[in-house]
């Protein structure tokens, strides 16, 4: 045989073989993060995960005393070859398919030191066809024996790094089946439209075929196209929540931006100086606000310039700023905001917010009249004043980014099912498309044939 052709079909049939002998084997991981703690937790997987317990728990031909499967039992844990104890620890026994993975396995709570946990590992070498998992594996065979579904695993690892109330939420109820459940049913009612009009196209005019059928399914494609078009349209929020909320704050040199990014992350995140155009790169900080996870970006002061560094700052800035969910735009009192630059007016839009920074420079008599006529002439909701050096209103500025957080984000986040993932709403829209295009060609099948 051509060995091209030869390989091609060995290649597949290998892997396949190799991916058999790995599933026999046990595996097993820590599964508390490194480091110093007070209790670790080994977690071993695998047809033959008991011989841990009577392997690394027993004292040379004493009998096997561990029996009921989830109850702790406190034993001491041993070398398996030359029986030395390495700690006490509870052994716990999970009977497949019983268990997160869905196989045999068993967990060793051991004491959380470094050396503890390296001798217990090692130990666990010396089993035979017992393995160092490699990553994400617990989770694959929890995925092969179908404990959980792809949706679910996503929503696993979206908890696992969820840093504020609402992606915790989120992820909650992404990884307890939130979005399994109607894409399940979605995708139940494809086969059937796809099983009924197969049917329709191969035994059309056999008479066990009802009229109406058809009907049937038009009307069922529509009400899907319906509510797989209305749960695109969500404005993003899922994704929005899960990857952070972007806030970008710009306006023209020198109004504060730097020194409002380092009031907000209570460091000096970025350099603040009385020279403008200091800030070139954008320059972001991660926040909680009131539970919404938030990215907040300090951008380069928007104005013409000569300097090619500084130029490119600006443009940096400008596509920072394009895709930020919200802008909060800086102007400073200290010249009494007499006039906006042309740039800076160009990013203020709907989702612009409006803070004139600099208050404590300012003679309050006409602040009333400034704020009407920088609000009418920029046309955004919310304006605060605020000084960024002393602190002066920016609590009460924040209290009211996280109201502000609240009505955006609040009554979408209660939805059951909201897309998390860039790869879902993808495969969506494209389900909407097949939808729509069937609905349309099947309507030019009925103008047909009434033709
Ligand atoms: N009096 C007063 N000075 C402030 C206030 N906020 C910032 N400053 C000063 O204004 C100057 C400019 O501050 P930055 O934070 O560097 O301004 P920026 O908007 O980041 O400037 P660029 O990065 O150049 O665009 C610094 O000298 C700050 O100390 C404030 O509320 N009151
Ligand atoms: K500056
Ligand atoms: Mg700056």
């Amino acid at each position: 045989m051509i060995p091209a052709v030869k390989s091609l079909i060995w290649q597949p049939f290998s892997r396949q073989i190799r991916y058999i002998t790995t599933r026999a084997q046990t595996i097993y991981a820590l599964s508390t993060s490194p480091g110093k703690a007070g209790v670790a937790v080994i977690r071993i997987s695998g047809n033959n995960a008991r011989q841990a317990i009577a392997k690394m728990t027993l004292p040379p031909n004493a009998t096997l005393s561990i029996t009921d499967p989830r109850r702790a039992y406190l034993r001491y844990i041993r070398h398996p070859k030359s029986g030395q104890v390495l700690d006490k620890g509870l052994v716990l026994w999970f009977p497949g398919p019983q268990s997160f993975t869905g196989e045999d396995s068993v967990e060793l709570h051991i004491h959380g030191g470094n050396a503890v946990v390296r001798s217990v590992l090692d130990a666990l070498h010396h089993i035979k066809d017992f393995r160092m998992a490699e990553q994400g594996e617990f989770s694959r065979r929890a995925f092969d024996n179908d404990k959980l579904d792809l949706t679910e695993l996503e929503g696993l690892a979206d908890l696992l790094n969820a840093e504020t109330e609402m992606q915790h939420r989120l992820a909650l109820r992404q990884a307890e089946g939130g979005l399994r459940k109607p894409y399940e049913h979605w995708r139940e009612q494809i086969i059937k439209c796809m099983a009924t009009t197969e049917a329709v196209i191969d035994f059309g005019e056999d008479e066990s075929i009802e009229d109406g059928v058809m009907d049937q399914v038009i009307q069922d494609v529509d009400n899907l196209y319906t509510s797989i078009s209305s749960h695109l349209d969500d404005s993003r929020v899922g994704e929005i929540v899960r990857n952070g909320i972007q806030i970008a704050i710009v306006g023209p040199p020198n109004a504060g931006k730097s020194t409002l990014l380092n009031r907000l992350a209570k460091r000096e995140a970025a350099i603040v100086s009385d020279i403008p155009g200091t800030t070139r790169d954008v320059v972001e900080v991660k926040l909680d606000l009131g539970g919404y996870p938030v990215v907040v970006c300090d951008t380069a002061g928007l104005r013409e310039s000569m300097d090619l560094i500084e130029l490119e700052g600006i443009r940096r800035a400008k596509a920072r700023i394009e895709l930020s969910d919200i802008k909060i735009c800086l102007l400073s009192l200290e010249n009494g905001c007499t006039a906006i630059d042309p740039l800076v007016r160009s990013v203020i839009d709907k989702d612009t917010y409006l803070v004139l920074n600099k208050d404590d420079t300012y003679n309050k008599n006409n602040l009333a009249q400034l704020i009407a006529r920088i609000q009418e002439e920029t046309g955004v909701k919310k304006v605060w004043t605020m000084s960024c050096s002393t602190g002066q209103g920016v609590d009460i500025f924040l209290k009211q980014m996280i109201e502000i957080l609240k009505s955006k984000f609040d009554s979408t986040i209660s939805n059951p099912v909201l897309i998390t993932q860039a790869r879902h709403r993808e495969h969506l829209e494209d389900c909407v498309s097949y939808l729509e295009a069937f609905l349309s060609k099947y309507d030019i099948c009925i103008e047909s044939s009434v033709v």
